[in-house]
């Protein structure tokens, strides 16, 4: 081959890796670009809700964990996750493979999530969500039925939620359901300021759990009350206003107690002695409606 030739070739074979370098840097810059045009950004979300529920069905069997697209209340994947029960004295339901009752707990509240799965031991299978749901205003059994609700809608599936109280009674019931806020505001160690204008010290833990699944037209309330009084922040500030509670009959704030003797005297275990006697009377139902409704969608 002549110079002139040769050096014609050379400079097409670099046109030709020059292109090929320019369309791999394009096309893996085009999603990128694309996505923040309204038109591609739809087109993305679309391509993201077709693919999901296939990568949803082979996971469940997989890893056993299930991702959802909550559909009005929070963008982000849901991830449903088994929770290991911390075994518990009483089993009261055996769990036979495959006649397991698969409850999911919808919280965003770690130290509720441990104490629940404590409590419920084996009675059920448990698994938990983290769903955005909105913290509703009033009573607090109608709190506890809206965030049900909320959440059967969303999960489709038996669930649980509870919204829990502190309520004063030289304050009329406050905080009540808003204790959240006091606490964030304040901190557990300022809380009990609130009372410094009365003698009356006393307050209860109030603790509503809803329940819901296919076989229900309505939440079922569970409620669960611990009586004590407010004192100055003794023990683990770890789980919210446990360290100013101090229950009837004990000289230990919730705080101070092991994780045994609150867990067989709270609020949260007098509720949940209510559904466990629930749950473990509507066994078979539970299961049939479940078996039904597993045969119905083909899973
Ligand atoms: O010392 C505590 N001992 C308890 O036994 C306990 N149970 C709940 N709390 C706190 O009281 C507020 C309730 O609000 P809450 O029921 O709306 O809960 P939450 O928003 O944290 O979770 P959830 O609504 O996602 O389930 C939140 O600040 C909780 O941390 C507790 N504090
Ligand atoms: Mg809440």
């Amino acid at each position: 081959m002549s110079p002139g030739r040769q050096g014609h070739c050379t400079f097409i074979a670099d046109l030709i890796i020059s292109a090929k370098v320019c369309s791999v840097v394009v096309l893996s810059l085009l999603p990128a670009v694309l996505q923040r045009t309204p038109i591609g950004a739809s087109a993305f979300r679309l391509t993201e809700r077709v693919i999901r529920p296939f990568h949803r069905s082979r996971s469940r069997q997989g890893a056993g964990r299930l991702s959802l697209y909550p559909d009005h209340l929070s963008r982000t994947a849901l991830e449903l996750t088994p929770v290991e029960p911390a075994v518990m004295a009483d089993d009261m339901c055996v769990t036979e493979k495959g006649k397991e009752m698969v409850l999911c707990f919808c919280t965003g509240n770690a130290n509720k999530l441990r104490e629940v799965s404590f409590i419920l031991g084996k009675t059920v299978t448990l698994t938990s969500a983290d769903v955005d749901l909105p913290e509703l205003q009033g009573d607090p059994a109608d709190i506890s039925v809206g965030k049900c609700r909320l959440a059967f809608n969303q999960l489709k599936q038996p669930v649980i939620v509870e919204d829990t109280s502190l309520c004063f009674n030289a304050l009329g019931g406050l905080p009540g359901p808003y204790v959240k806020w006091f606490l964030k505001k304040l901190g557990h160690k300022d809380l009990p300021k609130l009372l410094a204008g009365f003698d009356d010290k006393s307050a209860y833990a109030l603790c509503m759990f809803s329940y819901m699944d296919d076989t229900l037209e309505k939440p079922l309330l569970f409620e669960g009350r611990t009586n004590g009084v407010i004192v100055d922040a003794r023990g683990d500030p770890n789980f919210g206003w446990d360290p100013i509670f101090q229950p009837h009959g004990f000289d230990q704030t919730y705080a101070e107690m092991t994780k045994e003797l609150k867990n067989t005297i709270s609020h949260r275990y007098r509720a949940l002695e209510k559904l466990k006697t629930y749950l473990v009377q509507h066994k078979e139902e539970f299961l049939t409606a479940h078996a039904a409704k597993k045969v119905k969608s083909g899973e």
